[in-house]
């Protein structure tokens, strides 16, 4: 898959929602049902951190979801990449980039979600082919103003702001030309998940899901 293809992929699942949840789920007993409540209150494109040793059999059980496309994020090496194929992921995100890593998505035919967080990184991405991208860590990093300056010269690559994202600042990175969604891991609380409370999951993904896109 080209960098343009793996681009264009990604910004088709960006646009799936306003929001995409970052999941870090420790029993795979909870990602059906998970994956299901959050579906249910339209946020659809998933993305399961490879942060728990759990993960990629999260990644299996949430495919299962009707409606849902899962993604793995976490990607550090080519061997991650390797295996959220193998269970089932349709697309990758990473809060970087490595040459090698890329390089193995693109010989998986993974549509990957780069992160990067200055002008450079997002220029050495844009030279590779790289026009959709993650901003992280987004709040950190300078936030809405931050992502709103390096669209001034770089207009041309498109957003999805990740990293102290909530319910409160989305909309000011939902406002900018450059932001396709944001990230967050707000939607899934572990406390909610914890205690199964799928329909409280599925209000707070129905209230991220209404939040307006430019
Ligand atoms: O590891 C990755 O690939 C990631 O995607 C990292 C996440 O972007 C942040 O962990 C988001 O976390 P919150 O700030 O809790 O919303």
């Amino acid at each position: 898959m080209t960098p343009q293809d793996a681009s264009r992929r990604a910004e088709e699942i960006c646009r799936l929602a306003p929001v995409i949840p970052v999941l870090v789920v420790s029993d795979p007993a909870t990602a059906r049902p998970l994956a299901e409540a959050l579906v249910a209150g339209g946020l659809t494109a998933l993305e399961v951190t490879l942060r728990t040793p759990a993960a990629l059999e999260v990644i299996a059980e949430m495919a299962k979801v009707e409606g849902g496309t899962v993604g793995a994020g976490t990607l550090l090496t080519p061997e991650d990449v390797t295996k959220a194929v193998e269970a089932g992921a349709k697309f990758g995100v990473c809060p970087g980039a490595t040459d090698r890593l890329m390089s193995a998505a693109e010989d998986a035919d993974l549509p990957m979600l780069p992160g990067t967080a200055t002008a450079t990184e997002a220029m050495v991405l844009l030279e590779r082919g790289y026009t959709v991208q993650k901003f992280f860590p987004a709040e950190a990093s300078g936030g809405a103003p931050a992502l709103k300056a390096i669209g001034a010269p770089l207009p041309q690559i498109r957003f999805c702001p990740t990293g102290g994202v909530n319910l409160k600042n989305a909309p000011d990175y939902l406002g900018l030309a450059n932001t396709l969604c944001v990230g967050g891991s707000w939607v899934a609380p572990g406390d909610l998940v914890a205690a199964g409370d799928w329909e409280g999951i599925t209000r707070l993904a129905r209230e991220a899901a209404a939040l307006p896109v430019s």
